[in-house]
């Protein structure tokens, strides 16, 4: 074995969804901000994402976030988010569980019965408050950057399925949302497959005629993300609702989804359905839940905005070493359309193919 790269992990997941942690074998990349550094992974090969995420070291299923010095110096730590077909600017998943393994592995001392963990990611500064107990990092509760409606109510016509109302909102990535009474799925793990054909659809069909602009960072900007959500019920203390998340390039998140939630929290405030501090629990096609509140209101750019704070619970699920042979026909993976939906099936890169035909 020569090895042209060796990456140390922690492997966790958040209420249902994966997201490990690189805490080893990635150097810091220049940047005044998270955001830069995210561009700078994204803009030079993105050779990191590919060997991670793509088969055969990943799956579809798999977010991999990156550990790396904070730019800003109110935070404890930075780090980036990767996931099949993006850098995130921020992940309610990824936040939980980046959060839970910096505590539990040592990376940040652990106070009980609460330790504050300052992050700095590519959409802003978020304040994580981990529930500790014993070594054990019981709940993480953060404070998302403001999350804000785009757009209620938004008509777009999907090819093969008609005209759709979604809306349009932001809440640490860019999201449509459309309640699944219009399309006639159940939200259900046995619909999972039409959930992903439609929610692709749908979203494409957005892409296709908007593309919003995050008022304080011109470089976020167009619809990456989908849910499909069920309606707010009353469970008498506050409101839950269940949804499903498709992430691209065509799989149900399995957790909540913190960064959907946020953004349906703008949504359903802005209708009045959602009130400053009401309780309001989120629950995933896993069965799953994120436990969330309003904490406050703001404005980004000209928009009435909101300032959610989610809480939900991870779990370190193993310790591994990414081991890329010098050898290896894949450095950068490959996607095959089974398993992937995939638009491009990647090839062995030259230099190795060259040395596979002598
Ligand atoms: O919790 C979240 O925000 C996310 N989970 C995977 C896809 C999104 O980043």
């Amino acid at each position: 074995m020569h090895l042209a790269r060796t990456i140390n992990i922690v492997g966790a997941h958040a209420e249902g969804e994966i997201g490990d942690v690189v805490v080893g074998g990635v150097l810091d990349v220049p940047g005044k901000t998270m955001f830069d550094k995210m561009t700078h992974f994204w803009t030079r090969g993105d050779h990191l994402r590919k060997l991670l995420l793509n088969e055969p070291h990943g799956k579809p299923s798999r977010n991999v976030n990156v550990i790396l010095p904070p730019c800003d110096p109110r935070a404890d730590a930075g780090f980036l988010i990767m996931e099949s077909e993006e850098y995130a600017p921020m992940s309610g998943s990824n936040t939980t569980c980046t959060t839970t393994v910096l505590l539990e592995t040592g990376m940040i001392k652990m106070q009980e019965p609460i330790t504050t963990v300052t992050l700095d990611t590519a959409a802003g500064l978020v304040v994580a408050n981990a529930e500790c107990e014993g070594g054990k990092c019981k709940t993480v509760a953060f404070d998302n950057v403001p999350a804000f409606a785009f757009a209620l109510d938004f008509e777009v016509d999907v090819p093969g399925i008609g005209k759709i109302l979604c809306d349009i909102a932001w809440g640490g990535m860019m999201y449509a949302i459309v309640d699944i009474r219009q399309v006639g799925l159940k939200l259900d793990s046995e619909d999972g497959k039409r959930l992903v054909e439609y929610g692709e659809k749908i979203k494409r069909a957005v892409q296709a005629v908007t593309d919003p602009v995050h008022p304080e960072n011109p470089g976020i900007h167009g619809v990456t993300n989908f849910i499909f959500i069920e309606p707010l019920e009353d469970d008498g203390s506050g409101k839950k609702a269940r949804n499903t998340v498709v992430v691209s390039p065509g799989r149900l998140d399995r957790s909540p989804c913190g960064t959907g939630t946020c953004a349906r929290m703008a949504v359903e405030h802005a209708r009045g359905l959602l009130a400053e501090g009401q309780s309001f629990r989120h629950i995933s096609i896993t069965e799953t839940e994120f436990h969330c509140r309003i904490r406050g209101t703001t404005k980004v750019g000209d928009y009435p905005a909101v300032l959610p704070t989610v809480k939900g619970r991870a779990w370190i699920t193993g310790v591994s070493q990414v081991m890329l042979d010098s050898s290896d026909p894949f450095p950068e993976g490959f996607r095959i359309g089974d398993l992937w939906h995939a638009q491009d099936k990647v090839r062995p890169d030259t230099h190795h193919k060259d040395v596979l035909e002598i």
